[in-house]
């Protein structure tokens, strides 16, 4: 049996178009899969949905093949089980570190409490911060306390809504490194919304894209890499240059070779130093402005170039 299923949910806010269609998705215990899609294509509500704390207008959520209902058919909206991490933390300014991790285990028992407090708080390496408030913390540190109150509840499904976006390049890659082999450890399913491919490979293989609510392609990166749908599942992993004369074709930066004196002839128009690369800014006879590689940072301003790639490498038509 699929643990959590997304059955073609639907999703219309008051007066407004729809935000999903018919959105269908599997995962099984302990995937960790990584949502990509642009501002507004209705990620943040597909999470809520899952976590039970939208009204969806059709479509169903189930976890271990029991449905998670709507908020208005419950008294307290949503599942311990299922919990939501937020891109601005959501934490008690006034409470420090140990204390916003406990908020959630109110209820529970005292030695209990203690116990999972204390364990959340080594997993995190936040021990020694236990006692600050969120606002004495970096927010890295603050994004780890979020993730530890979410923690506390030993949920099942982690929902994570594009929660390094305040953080630096550093910050995140280390944090996601970390946060990686924790949800490994601990076996926990995740499902990571994000509007940046990077991001997305450093927390897993799994890649879902969406755009416009719709469920666009899914798999292992080269795969959609390699055979992306539609323009955007191409253009998310570089830049295209159309082809000449064939209408809603393209090549990719990284598969044009270039060469002195064969092939098709382009002009140099800028040259951007990059860590592996030059990106040269080229101009074809036809017209046309392209982006290429120049690995051996060989070609200058204003010189003449020949370019040359494989056909098989062409994508397209989009
Ligand atoms: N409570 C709401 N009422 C009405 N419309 C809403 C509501 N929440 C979101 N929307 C609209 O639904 C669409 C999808 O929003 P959503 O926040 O789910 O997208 P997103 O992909 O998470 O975007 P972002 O990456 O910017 O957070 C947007 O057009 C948004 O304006």
């Amino acid at each position: 049996m699929t643990y959590l299923k997304l059955d073609k949910i639907q999703k219309i806010y008051e007066n407004g178009q729809p935000v999903l269609k018919e959105f269908s998705l599997n995962l099984e215990r302990g995937q960790v899969v990584s949502l990509i899609g642009e501002s507004g294509s209705g990620k943040s509500t597909l999470l809520r949905i899952v976590a039970g704390l939208e009204n969806r207008n059709a479509g169903e959520v189930y976890l271990e093949g029991l449905r998670i209902v709507n908020p208005k058919e419950k008294l307290v909206p949503g599942y311990d089980e299922i919990q939501l991490v937020y891109q601005d933390y959501h934490l008690y300014p006034n409470s420090t570190v140990e204390e916003n991790i406990t908020r959630p285990l109110l209820l529970y028992d005292k030695n209990y409490k203690e116990k999972r407090v204390k364990s959340i708080l080594k997993l995190l390496g936040l021990e020694k911060f236990k006692d600050k408030l969120p606002r004495q913390l970096s927010g890295g540190q603050q994004q780890k306390v979020a993730i530890g109150k979410a923690l506390s509840l030993e949920p099942q499904v982690l929902l994570l809504d594009e929660p390094f976006s305040s953080l630096d390049t550093i910050q995140r890659r280390e944090l996601i490194a970390e946060l990686r082999g924790m949800f490994a450890t601990l076996e926990v399913t995740v499902l990571f919304v994000t509007h940046d491919l990077d991001d997305a490979l450093q927390m897993s293989n799994d890649l879902v894209l969406v755009q416009h609510g719709k469920l666009i392609q899914k798999g292992h990166p080269e795969e959609i890499f390699s055979k992306p749908r539609n323009l955007y599942a191409a253009k998310l992993f570089s830049h295209l240059n159309p082809i000449p004369y064939q209408q809603q074709y393209f090549i990719r930066p990284s598969d044009i070779q270039l060469f002195k004196s064969t092939g098709v002839p382009a002009k140099v128009k800028e040259s951007q130093y990059l860590v592996h690369y030059n990106q040269l800014t080229v101009q074809l006879g036809t017209g046309e402005i392209w982006k290429v590689e120049d690995k051996k940072r060989e070609f200058g301003l204003g010189q003449k170039i020949y370019l040359k790639w494989d056909e098989g490498k062409v994508v397209g038509p989009f």
